[in-house]
């Protein structure tokens, strides 16, 4: 089955958020910057990008109804205390679609900004199509200035058959080894079930295939995992990293970028052990999971199953999640169990 209209689509939405974001980025003012009940940052980047998706799929998947599972919602917006933000939401929305010019002189009220993000309230699950986003994977590194991407993906009979990575801020060269590039950045990675994996820049350069490093020998290996230390184990990491012989420092960067690095060859592992309770979203993982898929690799659990978006929000895996290529996969589940084994239970 072709998900050709739905990829055309979602890469429009995705760049079109990313600008939306880049622009914000720029000027970040610390008023811009929320703190959630559950004490995660938003934006008005986060909830700007969340409309400007769910209007980009309205308008060009207009014959078929839009079930939409996204990470924000309009609760702290609708407040007396929102209504400031949502005029600056309001605003920077009108001025990104101004600026696309492919939807005439239209403008979102208000109104229409508190529906398009709210549209974001589907439970997805087992059957049917239900598109995931992220509109900031990597809110701390969006503010800090660092990476951060907008994730896109859809899951069809509950499996992933597209995914979309707008990564304003990685350089279109690799950064294996943390390489500090003069290159430009911005990349846009963009993957179909059983038609492969993609990275152009986002300001559209001709689209080239990428496939997952062909790396088999773990010392020769690195590994990315992320910037912040509390969504993370890094002893974990790091035991793990000594039981497989790697000898490169990790590569620590926020958000699905990670995916889409690992994707094109800038690594070979991503290692993601979150602390004790910790519940893992599907929309943290449904786009960068077959990003890497599509690219020839693979993406498990600790227990070394498939992640499984069907069951709503939530993913259920076992522990961590790794994300490598097919030769190196046997030799990082076995380090991993045996440093699971060894692993003090207070963590
Ligand atoms: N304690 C925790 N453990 C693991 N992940 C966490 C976490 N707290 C937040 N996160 C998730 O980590 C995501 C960022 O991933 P990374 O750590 O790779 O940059 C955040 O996405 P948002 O920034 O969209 O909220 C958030 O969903
Ligand atoms: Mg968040
Ligand atoms: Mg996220
Ligand atoms: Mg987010």
């Amino acid at each position: 089955m072709s998900y050709d209209k739905e990829l055309t689509a979602a890469r429009k939405a995705a760049s079109l958020a990313a600008s939306l974001c880049q622009k914000v980025q720029k000027a970040l003012l610390q008023s811009d910057v929320q703190w959630k009940s559950d004490r995660t940052p938003v934006t008005v980047a986060d909830y700007g990008s969340q409309a400007i998706v769910s209007f980009v799929l309205e308008r060009e998947l207009s014959d078929e109804p839009l079930s939409l599972v996204a990470e924000e919602d309009t609760g702290d917006l609708c407040k007396d205390s929102g209504k400031d933000t949502l005029q600056r939401i309001t605003k920077l929305v009108n001025e990104t679609i101004a600026n696309d010019g492919s939807y005439g002189a239209c403008t979102l009220s208000p109104e229409d900004v508190l529906r398009a993000i709210d549209s974001g309230r589907s439970e997805g699950g087992s059957f049917g199509r239900h598109w995931v986003l992220d509109p900031i994977d990597g809110t701390k590194g969006f503010v800090r200035g660092d990476q951060y991407a907008v994730a896109l993906a859809l899951l069809h009979n509950g499996k992933a058959v597209l995914g979309v990575l707008a990564c304003p801020n990685l350089p279109l060269a690799s950064i294996a080894g943390n390489a500090p590039s003069e290159y430009a950045v911005g990349c846009l990675f963009y993957a179909q079930v059983g038609s492969g994996t993609f990275m152009q820049s986002l300001d559209g350069s001709s689209p080239v295939k990428v496939h997952v490093s062909d790396i088999g020998n773990s010392e020769d290996a690195s590994f990315f995992e992320p910037f912040e230390k509390a969504h993370s184990m890094q002893e974990l990491t790091s035991a793990i990293a000594r039981k497989l012989g790697v000898k490169a420092p990790p590569v620590r960067i926020d958000s699905q970028a990670k995916y889409g690095a690992l994707s094109r060859g800038d690594g070979e592992m991503y290692f993601r052990f979150p602390r004790k309770g910790y519940r893992e979203k599907i929309w943290d993982h449904a786009a960068g999971c077959i990003v890497v898929t599509e690219a020839g690799g693979v993406v498990i659990d600790a227990a070394g199953r498939p992640l499984d978006f069907s069951k709503g929000e939530h993913l259920d895996s076992d522990t961590g999640i790794i994300a490598t290529n097919r030769k190196l996969m046997p030799s990082i589940l076995k380090a991993v169990r045996e440093s699971l084994e060894e692993k003090p239970s207070s963590c």
